[in-house]
């Protein structure tokens, strides 16, 4: 008898055993669609056998096999089985998560356009003019210029540009223009110049070249603007030449349209598929079957790309590691850049944290020698210089709806210059309120513990939390001042302000509401490249990453209101988020100034920042950290919980905590309500667990586990949290 046992999408932690007597160890890996008492569900075969300790009356058999597809490779099961074991996630809910949505459905995968194989424009095509295609065949010549600007195109690609190119694309494979061969062809195109490397990156490059073969983790700390992105370039041209894939890791969907466009226009000829998760299904199944097959040479994506199958990969790349949308922070509440770590040791190929401000965890793991550590002190471009950073003393300077009197000049002299400036409002913790003055109610979410934020622009209140939108009231509820006001500095208030400040300035603000619309991002990065906005103002969103050359002057407001928080990691936090805001300007051929309001300018903090002092700080934290005992010293985990009511919750950790056997090396804390108690209706709580080996802390936990599982918990919805980072 042939057993299959399966990993289905279900909260328990087992895998399931089906007869199938056509099944052979060929199929692990692949899709079986199975009876689950009354339903059907699809899952991956994870192991076959003979053997089942299920009685022979109860063993149900498969209805089918899909085999359609390859099956997922072994690397892959093993990166899901760590992932499930390290993070206590049942195995099955982690792998279908992963998949993409149309392979977790009870139906075989539609091969029509995803098994087609790209296009490639050939030599004779790119040499085609244009003009000799009369201007009626519109759709030939549209899309010969889409080939001409990708080289490649997908079937999907082609599909979109029109869906009647069949016989043309026929016609075009017989004169040669096109093909569907695949090429290795990895020397770079020659129309973009392409720099002389600087001594550090040419440094950096070599040194990891020289060790593409193994594993290591590889801490590339550079200086904002020194040129990161270069040497990434440069080792994937050394994956392609040796025929590997390179998956790169990006924190936002933002960030992808510039990088897209930097490694198409280096790599015209190799298929580089692009992850992020504003797809739709069937791109992002042809991008995952490409990546799987092979194809896709350049994988770019957001934190679930890490799940990708690549049968050829050779290099991994984390771009902005410090970066927290790194971790989700729900369900399976994986870290991307620690599983890319794993996946790289597995695999035996380098794995390259790139950032400007590393995260402290990685920061000392390279110090500790744990990773390689390769460092970048200056900009590469030889005309940019870190900028100079001051401090308005906003004691002395009064603000105007929060724009200091030296910074609105300083905005003044930049325009005057036509140089691009940016203000930066630090949200965390900060936005407007509605706010009766008379009797100082506020307007408060009916689901959360949070406030209402102010929308000026459509005369709303949003939760930030939970989404929940509402009019503005007439009149103060609680007293019926007439008199209410926002108060505080959103970007809108701001916005409003520079407008009458500067009439004539062209004034762009970026936010989540703004970036929204599909292809917003594409179009924001355009008008500032092309110079149609004099002044930017943002949030976190436009903190990281971005190369803006023509941006002289980054003025921050509201910096202090990190500055003393209960959280433990507010301090790194904020130093990264002004290190890479400030590392905006200047990084070209402009002179970077940053202006930062503040009311405490001699903080040590904003010293270490001054002097683009890195080190200082992170080993004041490191201290700071190790006497307190936080991590990197000690490993952390904590059981989150949430129920409808905070009494439900704390009992059922008192509980938990109740099962626990803790040992020496583990320490458990008291169950606390969550700093933000409600959330869309539900109450929260957790309890933390610490320990300074994260194998005891990992074998305490799978025990647990275990135990907590067999609580009875309908009322309550929990969740182990491993290496937490927000409280
Ligand atoms: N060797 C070089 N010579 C001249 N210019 C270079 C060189 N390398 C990179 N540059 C340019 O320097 C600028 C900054 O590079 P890049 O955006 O890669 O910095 P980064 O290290 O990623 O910085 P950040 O961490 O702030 O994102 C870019 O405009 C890039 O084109
Ligand atoms: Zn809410």
């Amino acid at each position: 008898m042939v057993i299959i046992r399966i990993a289905l999408s279900v909260p328990v932690d087992i895998l399931f055993d089906y007869q199938a007597e056509d099944a052979s160890s060929h199929d692990i890996g692949l899709r079986a669609c199975v009876p689950f008492g009354k339903k059907k569900l699809t899952g991956i075969i994870m192991a076959i056998g003979t053997e089942t300790q299920v009685p022979i009356e109860k063993l149900k058999s498969v209805y089918c096999i899909f085999r359609e597809i390859n099956p997922l490779p072994p690397a892959l099961l093993d990166l899901f089985q760590f992932c499930s074991q390290y993070y206590h996630h049942p195995l099955g809910m982690v792998i279908m998560n992963s998949l993409p949505v149309l392979l977790r459905n009870n139906k075989p995968v539609k091969l029509k356009d995803s098994a087609q194989h790209p296009l490639r424009l050939t030599d004779s095509g790119r040499r085609i003019d244009i003009t000799t295609i009369p201007a009626r065949n519109r759709v030939a010549r549209r899309l010969l210029t889409e080939f001409q600007n990708a080289t490649i195109l997908t079937a999907q690609q082609i599909k979109q540009i029109s869906p009647r190119t069949s016989k043309l694309l026929i016609e075009w494979k017989r004169l040669g223009w096109v093909t569907e061969k695949p090429t290795i062809e990895t020397s770079p195109s020659k129309t973009t110049p392409i720099p002389t490397l600087t001594a550090d990156q040419a440094n950096a490059v070599t040194t990891v070249t020289a060790e593409l073969e193994r594993f290591n983790t590889w801490l590339l700390h550079g200086v904002t603007g020194s040129g990161k992105t270069e040497i990434y370039l440069r080792l994937i041209e050394s994956a392609l030449s040796h025929d590997k894939q390179t998956l790169v890791l990006i924190p936002e969907i933002n960030l992808t349209p510039q990088l897209e466009a930097v490694f198409r226009a280096r790599f015209r000829t190799v298929l580089l598929i692009n992850l992020h998760s504003g797809l739709n299904d069937t791109q992002r199944l042809t991008g995952w079957l490409q990546a799987q097959r092979g194809e896709a040479k350049i994988i770019l994506g957001t934190r679930l790309a890490v799940f990708t199958p690549l049968s050829r990969l050779g290099l991994i790349i984390v771009d902005e590691e410090h970066d927290s949308s790194f971790k989700q922070q729900d369900g399976l509440r994986y870290s991307a850049r620690d599983l890319a770590i794993f996946r790289a040791r597995k695999t035996n190929i380098p794995v390259v944290l790139g950032s400007a401000t590393p995260s402290l965890e990685s920061y000392f793991n390279a110090i500790n020698g744990r990773y390689r550590y390769i460092r970048l002190a200056s900009r590469a471009m030889q005309s940019a210089r870190l900028p100079s950073i001051q401090y308005i003393d906003t004691r002395i300077h009064k603000s105007q709806a929060g724009l200091s009197e030296p910074l609105l000049k300083a905005l003044e002299k930049c325009l005057a210059n036509k140089y691009q400036s940016l203000i930066f409002i630090n949200r965390r913790g900060y936005a407007p309120v509605l706010l009766c003055k008379s009797c100082t109610w506020s307007a408060l979410c009916q689901r959360c513990s949070s406030r209402l934020v102010v929308h000026l622009r459509d005369k709303k209140l949003c939760c930030h939390h939970c989404g929940h939108e509402e009019n503005f009231p007439r009149a103060c509820p609680q007293c019926g001042n007439q008199d209410i006001a926002p108060f505080g500095q959103g970007t809108q208030r701001v916005e409003e302000t520079l407008r009458a400040h500067f009439p004539a300035a062209r004034i762009l603000r970026i936010d989540r509401d703004s970036t929204r619309r599909k292809n917003a991002w594409k179009e924001i990065l355009h008008a500032i490249h092309t110079h149609q906005v004099d002044i930017l103002i943002g949030t976190q969103l436009l903190a990281k990453g971005h190369d803006f050359p023509n941006l002289s002057l980054v003025g921050i407001l509201n910096a202090d209101t990190s500055l003393y928080s209960t959280d433990f990691r507010a301090s790194e936090r904020l130093f990264a988020q002004l290190m890479q805001v400030s590392g905006r300007a200047g990084r070209a051929n402009v002179a970077g100034h940053v202006l930062i309001q503040t009311e405490f300018p001699d903080h040590p903090l904003y010293h270490a920042l001054q002097q683009h002092d890195y080190d200082t700080l992170a080993q004041a934290l490191l201290t700071e950290r190790k006497i307190a005992g936080f991590p990197p010293y000690v490993y952390q985990a904590l059981l989150r919980a949430e129920a409808h009511s905070i009494k439900i919750v704390l009992n059922f950790l008192k509980q938990a905590a109740h099962l626990a056997e803790p040992t020496q090396a583990i320490e458990l804390y008291d169950p606390v309500p969550a700093q933000l108690l409600r959330l869309k209706g539900m109450e929260r709580a957790y309890l933390l667990i610490q320990s300074t080996s994260r194998k005891q802390l990992q074998t305490f936990l799978a025990e647990w586990y275990r135990q907590i599982n067999t609580l009875p918990t309908r009322q309550v919805r929990w969740v182990l949290d491993v290496d937490p980072i927000e409280f």
